[in-house]
């Protein structure tokens, strides 16, 4: 192993001066003066930094007072009080800037121990700082925008999904979610031996209907009816849907034969007070529609095509009666019809 060059105090003294000199890193001297520490001497990088540090100088004129003062002068009392070398993070406010530094803050001590002066050098982080605040900034941008971007998404696919379960010319669920709600209800009802009442309506003479004013008047009845079954159902639990064409259903869940039956009587008087006129049919002036409906407590073997047959059957049997009725059963009919 090689022998650590020695140097004599002037050659030391030499490469201390350059150093002081030509370094690019800040040094200062100081030393305690009453609460306060007095400027001794500082090079060119710490006078670069702030010009203030001349001799004479005291901190607390260079570094201003606030909360950076006061950890900055803690710092400098922790070295003195210690005789212990501190490596702390100063943040002072210097020309109005705010700086952050690593800084190192040696005690030189006496003969006897004691701390006569500190001598400090310190590292200019503001920049590396600055870009680590920018760098946050950026971050919270991105999260900001990443977290809209998903709300967006998911109010995106949300909004998909309602547009899949949902008829768009009357606004009501379509067939497709009547299967799932039904499908539902029945396994949920069967269970819980619940009553459940399914009541399928039909506009009468829709064809006529159509052929008398045309396909987008025929449209624009069907949103009426649309509008009026939405308003007419209650509960939460209940779902109106289209169920094709000019075809309706209504899933009343928990509901005996007369609150549905009241429902539907309901639904025909406010038809009727709609008063869409339909001259080409000898069953009424305005426009009339066809129910049928089964109310029916439902058991283990309750199949769900059978409630769905019983309100097609019934809704047959009101058209065969001349339509513009209501025909209701408080049992799955499993036979033929009437
Ligand atoms: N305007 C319009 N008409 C439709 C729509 N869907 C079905 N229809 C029409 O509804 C009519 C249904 O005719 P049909 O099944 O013969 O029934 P109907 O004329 O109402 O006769 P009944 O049911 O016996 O009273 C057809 O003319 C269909 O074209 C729609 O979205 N818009």
């Amino acid at each position: 192993m090689k022998q650590m060059e020695s140097f004599d105090s002037q050659q030391l003294q030499y490469f201390f001066e350059q150093l002081w000199r030509t370094s690019d890193e800040p040094f200062w001297i100081c030393k305690p003066v009453a609460d306060d520490f007095e400027m001794v001497m500082a090079n060119q990088a710490a006078l670069n930094i702030e010009p203030a540090q001349q001799p004479g100088t005291l901190l607390s004129e260079i570094a201003g007072q606030g909360p950076e003062w006061n950890e900055l002068i803690a710092n400098y009392h922790r070295c003195l009080n210690s005789g212990q070398t501190q490596i702390v993070a100063q943040r002072p406010r210097l020309k109005g800037k705010k700086f952050y530094f690593e800084a190192i803050l040696v005690p030189i001590l006496d003969n006897s121990g004691k701390v006569t002066h500190i001598w400090g050098t310190a590292r200019n982080l503001t920049r590396f700082m600055e870009v680590q605040d920018e760098l946050q900034t950026l971050n919270n941008q991105l999260e900001q925008k990443v977290a809209e971007r998903t709300q967006a998404l998911h109010q995106a696919m949300a909004r998909l999904e309602h547009q899949s379960y949902t008829d768009s010319l009357t606004g009501l669920s379509n067939r497709r979610r009547f299967n799932q709600v039904l499908e539902l209800e029945v396994s949920r009802l069967t269970r819980s031996n619940g009553t459940l009442s399914l009541m399928m309506l039909d506009i009468d003479d829709f064809k006529q209907f159509n052929d008398t004013y045309g396909h987008p008047t025929g449209d624009s009845c069907l949103a009426q009816i649309g509008g009026l079954l939405h308003h007419a159902i209650k509960r939460p639990t209940d779902l109106a849907c289209r169920y094709g064409g000019e075809e309706f259903v209504i899933i009343l869940p928990d509901t005996t034969v007369e609150g549905a039956h009241k429902l539907a009587e309901d639904i025909r008087e406010a038809l009727s007070t709609l008063s869409i006129n339909h001259n080409g049919t000898a069953i009424n002036e305005n426009i009339t529609m066809s129910i049928g409906l089964v109310s029916c407590a439902l058991q283990e073997q309750s199949q769900l095509k059978d409630v769905i047959n019983t309100a097609d059957l019934l809704l047959y049997q009101a058209k065969s009666r001349g339509k513009d009725t209501l025909v209701f059963s408080d049992k799955i009919i499993t036979g033929k019809s009437e």
